[in-house]
């Protein structure tokens, strides 16, 4: 049984995290972080952020699950140190130095980070690589979709899936297009929406020779991505310290 703290406990997916792992029994949430958040969700205590680091040796914890603000997920880090105790990131929208701090957490305990939890979102991300090479010409345009309370924009998902993209063509992101705008062969247009309750929805078109490819995913509900964050945490419990991606854990 894999003990897990939560950061961001009483947020969109700090709740859908505690819930899914109440139905699951490889994993127990023993506490939650937040900052000006409810005493429990769900039966599950909640203590101050700023105490998280006497809080993961208070209550056993093994593995600390993150779905914050970038700001908040380098505080959590610094806990995690002190703790020894390892880290699965979902926060989106760090910056250069928000990486680099990650990166050194992992030099001390074990870190999984993804942008996206979804297994669905794994298989996109081969999918892409996997076509590009067969439509080397055609235009490239990505979309994503989200709820309207969404920070970060593009999604941290759609910028993976730009990185995918680059790795196979030399193009260069346009975010958006306004007044006199032609297209250039080489730019990738990269939109975001945002509206209403939407859980996560990408795509990818590669339109060309009277033809459009359409690479998408579509998350139903966000308990896709804490169950993937939940089978992360299992995973990662007995690992050393280093980086780790999703991929690890579904190619395990
Ligand atoms: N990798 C993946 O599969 C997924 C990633 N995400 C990412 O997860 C992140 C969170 O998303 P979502 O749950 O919708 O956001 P929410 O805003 O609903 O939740 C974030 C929670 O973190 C709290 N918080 C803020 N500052 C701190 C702090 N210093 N310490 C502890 N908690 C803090 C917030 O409190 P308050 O509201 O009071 O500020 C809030 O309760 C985003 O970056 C999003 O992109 C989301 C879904 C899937
Ligand atoms: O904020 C969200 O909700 C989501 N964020 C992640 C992202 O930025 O890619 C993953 C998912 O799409 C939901």
């Amino acid at each position: 049984m894999t003990r897990v703290a939560v950061n961001g406990a009483a947020g969109r997916m700090g709740q859908t995290v505690i819930e899914t792992a109440a139905d699951r029994d490889d994993v127990e949430v023993v506490v939650g972080f937040d900052v000006e958040g409810p005493d429990e969700v769900q039966g599950v205590p909640v203590v101050d952020a700023s105490e998280a680091a006497d809080a993961l040796a208070e209550y056993d914890a093994d593995v600390a699950v993150d779905f914050t603000v970038p700001a908040a997920t380098l505080s959590l880090a610094e806990a995690c140190r002190e703790a020894g105790v390892g880290m699965v990131v979902g926060t989106t929208g760090f910056d250069e130095d928000g990486f680099a701090r990650l990166d050194e957490t992992a030099e001390t305990v074990p870190l999984l980070k993804a942008t996206n939890f979804a297994r669905g979102v794994h298989a996109l991300l081969r999918a892409i690589e996997e076509a590009l090479p067969a439509v080397p010409d055609y235009d490239l345009e990505l979309m994503e979709s989200h709820h309207n309370g969404k920070i970060d924009a593009p999604s941290g998902t759609a910028k993976t899936m730009l990185e995918t993209v680059q790795e196979e063509r030399d193009v260069d992101p346009v975010y958006g297009r306004e007044g006199h705008a032609p297209r250039d062969e080489d730019e990738i247009g990269v939109f975001a929406r945002r509206a209403g309750d939407i859980r996560g929805e990408h795509e990818l078109i590669a339109a060309g020779n009277d033809e459009v490819l359409s690479l998408s995913h579509h998350a139903e509900d966000r308990s896709v991505f804490a169950a993937g964050a939940l089978d992360a945490a299992v995973w990662i419990e007995n690992q050393e310290p280093g980086r780790y991606d999703f991929g690890n854990v579904i190619d395990q």
